[in-house]
């Protein structure tokens, strides 16, 4: 069973920036494939994927038809059933969306744009829990969804407002036996399911067909799980007794469970119940530019990511097949420059555009027809440690989101306001910090490696509560997903449930590994850029002063740089230095 308990009061507010539909955005900010790492190195932005419009469209539709097949499905069920979309935006390997097809007659795709996601707060430091450019991205997903949905027979219905009040009345208005739904596992998430649970038990359909009795029936919400690549009821523990040793979960799991394989489609998945569509106020619209509020000031440098299903396999097939990049990701995955260091499919994996087990069975499909070797399986090792951030969400509930995390670790945080603020706004006087954050703030993405390096600053040299980043990442990451954002952060801070997972990152061996020449922190700083390669990464007094000293300077720190002592913050704990 998983754990339930309250969520925090709503803060209403909206932030919502939409966007031209995806469709467009495919035609206005394509590049040629070849030169967009050689464009972003130089200042460009790119679009990921930075396929045409037509190539992405035969990508998509591609993977659909392999996607479909006919033959092995059977549609017994009746009535209508309703499906509700969440973080699940996409239509292959969507159970929940085959099995509302299998057990009906008619199928419903509903989404709800709640305001508690796309406006609030965040839960201790009030910032704006969606960010634009999150909130344009899942727009853009919204769009293509529809489409796809069309394309399939059906189509998706847009509603303002909360799950719970706009489910149980559309249940009724169609008469719907069932609302499918993929399972979350963090407390917000949980309280709407119950909401909505509670929200049906007051809604009374009667049943059709003359064989069955006439006693009315409440609508139940069925409940699948779909967010990790391993399924929950394959693992080889309960969750409850998960390891708390990565290497342990992994190697359990790899041994003792297989993946399954993708859902397949059929060729249609309508009809839907059209004629009650007109009764209940039509389709509704996915939110637009105009409709939302003002629009977010595109970056000019870096990534784009494109929203949406067809984007997603768009990018698969540009990562692995087209760019040819599978091969050698093991050794190009701690880049920060450009957009094929990394496979980049986190922000559509975080909105359910792309399953991770589609991925799994492209890698399989790879390595038969080119390589298999440690870089194509080491794509599987990292979606592994997206699995086990979400089964130990489920472990340990609220604690991923508490100062003191799964192991209610005791110490002294500081929440400096201008310390963060300085973090926050890459201000910090350290380039490779600010150079992350500015990232993050232009294009709401981030490396992976960037991201340990400006937690361990945050929390090691600045001693700020890795809440307040934690919180700013919900805000601003393409990406953001509750269980991997506040499991990686909750590691970073060395609260995680294994206490081994407690490193620092020193700044000068990361920029002079990471970053030899400079290239990164020139990209997102220009004014380093005129500097000798081997100083834009130790300008002195050239760049801003530095906020805080670090508390291990690797021997690089320059004498004569001026500390603020006041500043420094109170002291955390460390138990390795890397
Ligand atoms: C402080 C911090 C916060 C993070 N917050 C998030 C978050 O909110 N959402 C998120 O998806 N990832 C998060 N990550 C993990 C990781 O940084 C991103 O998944 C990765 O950078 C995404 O880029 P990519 O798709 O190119 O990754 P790749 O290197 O290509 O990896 C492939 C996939 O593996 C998964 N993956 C890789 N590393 C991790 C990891 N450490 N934890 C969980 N999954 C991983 C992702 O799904 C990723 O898309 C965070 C990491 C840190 C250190
Ligand atoms: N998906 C999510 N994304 C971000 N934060 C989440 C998510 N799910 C839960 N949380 C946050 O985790 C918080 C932690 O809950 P907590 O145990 O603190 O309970 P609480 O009722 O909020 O009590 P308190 O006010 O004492 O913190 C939740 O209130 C919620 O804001």
């Amino acid at each position: 069973m998983l754990h339930y308990i309250s969520s925090s009061p709503l803060r209403p507010r909206f932030l919502l920036l939409p966007s031209p539909p995806s469709n467009l955005r495919f035609l206005t900010m394509s590049a040629s494939p070849s030169s967009s790492s050689s464009r972003s190195v130089r200042g460009a932005a790119v679009s990921v994927p930075s396929l045409g419009a037509d190539e992405a469209c035969a990508v998509a539709d591609e993977a659909f038809r392999r996607y479909t097949s006919p033959s092995l499905l059977r549609r017994g069920g009746v009535g209508v059933a309703v499906v509700w979309f969440r973080n699940d935006l996409r239509v292959i390997d969507n159970e929940a969306l085959l099995r509302a097809w299998a057990a009906s007659e008619a199928v419903l795709p509903v989404y709800c744009v709640d305001p508690r996601v796309f406006a609030g707060s965040t839960h201790y430091f009030g910032f704006p829990k969606k960010g634009a450019l999150r909130a344009q991205f899942l727009i853009e997903c919204l769009g293509d969804l529809k489409q796809s949905l069309r394309k399939k027979g059906l189509d998706l219905l847009v509603r303002h407002g909360k799950p719970e009040e706009i489910l149980p009345s559309i249940a009724k208005a169609v008469s719907a036996h069932t609302i499918y739904a993929h399972k979350e596992t963090c407390s917000e998430e949980l309280l709407v399911e119950r909401l909505v649970s509670k929200g049906l038990e007051q809604v009374q359909i009667a049943q059709g067909g003359a064989s069955v009795p006439k006693r009315p029936l409440n609508p139940r919400l069925q409940l699948i799980w779909g967010a990790t690549m391993y399924h929950i009821d394959d693992l080889p523990f309960p969750v409850s007794s998960l390891p708390d040793v990565y290497t342990q979960f992994r190697k359990a799991v790899e041994s003792k469970c297989s993946v399954r394989n993708c859902a397949k489609l059929p060729t249609s998945l309508g009809p839907p119940p059209s004629s009650s569509i007109d009764e209940i106020g039509g389709w509704g619209t996915v939110p637009t530019l105009e409709s939302l509020g003002p629009s977010v000031t595109k970056s000019e440098k870096g990534m784009h990511f494109i929203g949406g299903e067809s984007a997603a396999l768009g990018r698969v097939h540009e990562y692995f097949w087209k760019k040819d990049q599978l091969k050698d990701y093991k050794v190009t995955r701690n880049g920060m420059l450009g957009p094929d260091y990394s496979t980049k499919f986190s922000p559509w994996l975080a909105s359910g555009s792309l399953s991770p087990r589609y991925i799994c069975e492209e890698v399989k499909r790879y390595e038969k027809q080119r390589v298999a070797n440690d870089s194509t399986y080491w794509v599987l090792f990292e979606l592994i440690w997206r699995d086990y951030f979400r089964f130990l969400s489920a472990k340990y509930g609220n604690a991923i989101f508490h100062l003191g995390g799964p192991r209610k670790v005791v110490s002294k945080w500081s929440q400096d306001q201008a310390l963060f603020e300085s973090w926050r706004d890459g201000r910090t006087g350290y380039p490779l910090i600010d150079a992350n954050m500015r990232e993050l703030s232009a294009t709401g993405y981030m490396s992976n490696r960037g991201r340990q390096i400006v937690c361990s600053f945050l929390v090691r040299d600045m001693g700020v509560d890795w809440r307040m980043g934690a919180e700013w990442f919900e805000t601003c990451l393409l990406d953001y997903d509750p269980a991997s954002n506040y499991g990686n952060w909750t590691y970073g801070a060395g609260v995680g449930n294994d206490p081994r997972e407690d490193r620092y990152f020193s700044i000068p061996k990361q920029a002079k590994s990471y970053d030899p020449e400079g290239e990164y922190v020139a990209y997102w700083l220009p004014e380093l850029r005129s500097l000798a390669k081997e100083r834009r990464n130790f300008p002195g007094a050239s760049y801003i002063r530095q906020v805080v000293p670090l508390k291990f300077d690797g021997g690089n720190q320059r004498k004569d740089q001026q500390f603020n002592r006041q500043r420094r913050p109170n002291n955390v704990y460390i138990r390795q230095v890397k």
